[in-house]
């Protein structure tokens, strides 16, 4: 569904110039259900920002389903996010309509595509949970509720791939998981593909997959072990991402990886390192001097 290859984003501002991608590679299966993880400024937000298709990269590959975003024209993209994507952000409550119900809210943008489709904006209401709240002002609804009304939204043009960015970064954790149940049932059973921004760990075990971040490039993937199982990692009691799943480095196609900064603090590694090949590891060290060579 999702390939991004050397993916690039510049961002420039007067003389500073940003690389917020570094020459990202991604891919997402069709059907997938996974998420980004990485710290604040790693590139998450610019790369989901990238494959809604609002906003374009500086330089690489980027394709969803037979859609190149590089090379899409203006018109191209308009009818990308028109008929394939739907989006879900943090405060989506925000930008909904308080004066106005549920329902309303859901038919809207039904109605600014001029299609309008009633039974479905209740069909989309009633899968979120919100049956017996169609009819209720959205300001008569609490943040949570507001926020699956957004999801109803992000699915009222009926796209192939849901992106959502941090959403269920303003609700509580009972909230967060009726969110992530509502997404696996929507991934299951419209086999849409699901791309989750996030930085709380406690959703990975919802997922399939999740993809690190660092420094605008993937760098690290853990895999669920049994795919069937989903459940949430508390964040207490010493749990971390690992025991769900496997965790793996990310090696692009010319063998570049990434090799966090915490190893080369440990070893004192700088610039340079020696690399040996054993037959069957590939070991990393402090660089050894040359026989007879100073160390400065
Ligand atoms: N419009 C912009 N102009 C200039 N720099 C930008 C712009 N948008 C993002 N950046 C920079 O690009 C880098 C990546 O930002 P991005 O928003 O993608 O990170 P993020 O991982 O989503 O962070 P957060 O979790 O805080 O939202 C950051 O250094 C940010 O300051």
């Amino acid at each position: 569904m999702i390939t991004c290859e050397g993916l690039v984003k510049i961002y420039k501002a007067d003389d500073l110039e940003v690389v917020a991608l570094q020459g990202l590679n991604l891919s997402v299966k069709p059907g997938e259900m996974m998420a980004i993880i990485g710290n604040s400024g790693s590139g998450k937000s610019t790369l989901l920002n990238i494959l809604g298709g609002l906003d374009r990269p500086s330089a690489g590959q980027v394709q969803v389903g037979p859609w190149n975003l590089l090379k899409a024209s203006d018109d191209d993209l308009v009818k990308y996010k028109r008929d394939t994507v739907g989006f879900i952000w943090q405060n989506n409550g925000r930008n909904l309509l308080p004066f106005l119900t549920a329902l309303e809210n859901v038919e809207m943008p039904m109605m600014f595509a001029g299609k309008l489709d009633r039974a479905y904006a209740k069909q989309l209401l009633e899968w979120v949970g919100l049956k017996d709240r169609m009819h209720n002002k959205l300001q008569q609804l609490s943040g949570g509720e507001q926020q699956r009304v957004a999801i109803a939204i992000s699915l009222s043009n009926r796209p192939q791939l849901l992106l959502a960015d941090e959403p269920t970064g303003s609700v509580d954790t009972r909230t967060s998981d009726v969110i992530m149940d509502i997404f696996r049932r929507f991934n299951k059973e419209l086999g849409l593909t699901i791309v989750i921004v996030t930085h709380d760990l406690s959703l990975a075990g919802k997922v399939d997959r999740v993809v690190a971040i660092r420094d605008g490039l993937t760098s690290t993937e853990f895999i669920k072990r049994n795919p069937n199982l989903d459940q949430s990692i508390p964040l207490s009691g010493g749990h971390s991402l690992d025991d769900v799943h496997e965790e793996f480095v990310v090696v692009d196609r010319v063998g570049r990886m990434q090799i966090p900064k915490e190893y080369l603090k440990a070893l004192a590694i700088g610039d340079k390192a020696t690399m040996e090949f054993d037959g069957d590891k590939i070991v990393i060290t402090a660089p050894k001097t040359l026989e007879g060579e100073e160390t400065a």
